[in-house]
């Protein structure tokens, strides 16, 4: 009770999180964009489901070799799964792939930067579609990105180390959606992260990727208070949600992520 009253007085130091929401709600309550990597797309019940509600999709680079391949029996249904662009340094888009989406008059634009991932590119390409003059209303996109984390440790990395870039654009959330896991970044200060426990959990993990900090949790069955925690030491990993509501407080940026049921959508 004395919690509720907490929220009720100070609802603007805690921030709020439903990362499920792009799976459960019929219409997401935030606009976002789809980024889909390249990675085999075998769950398309997710895959679906995030495109469906997606204002914009994009596939980086081999990503739209997935996208095309998700078809391979149904050219019907390949063609009503059109993404607005095909972005990245083009280097794994199939000939075959890229000439289909051309003929279907999807824009297929090239960046060579040798520093930067496709994904990096394509949320490049997201700011560019949100200052441009069609987006009248200035709305920021949040990014859900499909499939990402396992496959290459060095890509997984480079997503999570995406959340780090884009930590400081308070009016965005990212969200990283693979076939076993939502994982977002916790900035520092106090979060409330509303669970949905039917399509998510029991296991969850909060991860200083970032380097060192101190952590306090609750909601959880292993909870920490005022605790250090960074690798080498303390590592909450394989932990479970013991209630809807998570509160999580840290004094720097930390991973968190929670495992998706098999049947979600
Ligand atoms: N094996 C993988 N495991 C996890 N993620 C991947 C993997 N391969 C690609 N991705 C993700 O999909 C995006 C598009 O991949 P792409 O087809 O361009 O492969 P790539 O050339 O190896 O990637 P990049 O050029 O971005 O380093 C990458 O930016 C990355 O986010
Ligand atoms: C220090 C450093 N390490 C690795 C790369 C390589 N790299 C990182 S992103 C990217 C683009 C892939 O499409 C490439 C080639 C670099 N540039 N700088």
């Amino acid at each position: 009770m004395l919690q509720v009253l907490c929220y009720a007085l100070d609802p603007f130091t805690m921030r709020q999180w439903r990362p499920s929401d792009v799976l459960s709600l019929e219409k997401p309550l935030r606009p976002y964009a789809l980024i889909v990597l390249n990675q085999k797309l075998n769950r398309l019940d997710i895959f679906k489901k995030l495109w469906s509600e997606a204002s914009y999709r994009f596939c980086a680079d081999g990503g739209a070799n997935r996208l095309y391949d998700a078809f391979v029996d149904d050219e019907e249904l390949r063609e009503k799964y059109l993404p607005h662009a095909v972005h990245g340094d083009l280097d794994s888009l199939r000939k075959d792939v890229r000439d289909y989406y051309e003929s279907k008059n999807v824009e297929v634009s090239q960046d060579h930067d040798q520093n930067s991932t496709d994904f990096m590119k394509c949320i490049s390409l997201l700011r560019k579609k949100e200052t441009s003059d069609k987006n009248e209303d200035g709305i920021k996109y949040d990014i859900v990105a499909f499939p990402a984390l396992g496959g290459r440790f060095d890509q997984t990395i480079a997503s999570i180390n995406q959340l780090y870039f884009l930590k400081d654009e308070t009016d965005r959330q990212t969200l990283l959606v693979s076939d076993e896991n939502l994982t977002i970044l916790l900035d520092e200060g106090k979060h409330r992260i509303e669970c949905n426990r039917q399509l998510e959990g029991p296991t969850c993990g909060i991860m200083p990727l970032g380097g060192p900090i101190v952590l306090t949790t609750r909601g959880l069955r292993w909870n920490l208070t005022d605790y250090p925690c960074h690798f080498g030491g303390m590592v909450s990993t394989s932990n479970v949600l013991a209630s809807d509501i998570v509160e999580i407080e840290t004094d720097k940026p930390v991973v968190w992520t929670v495992e998706l049921k098999e049947d979600t959508c």
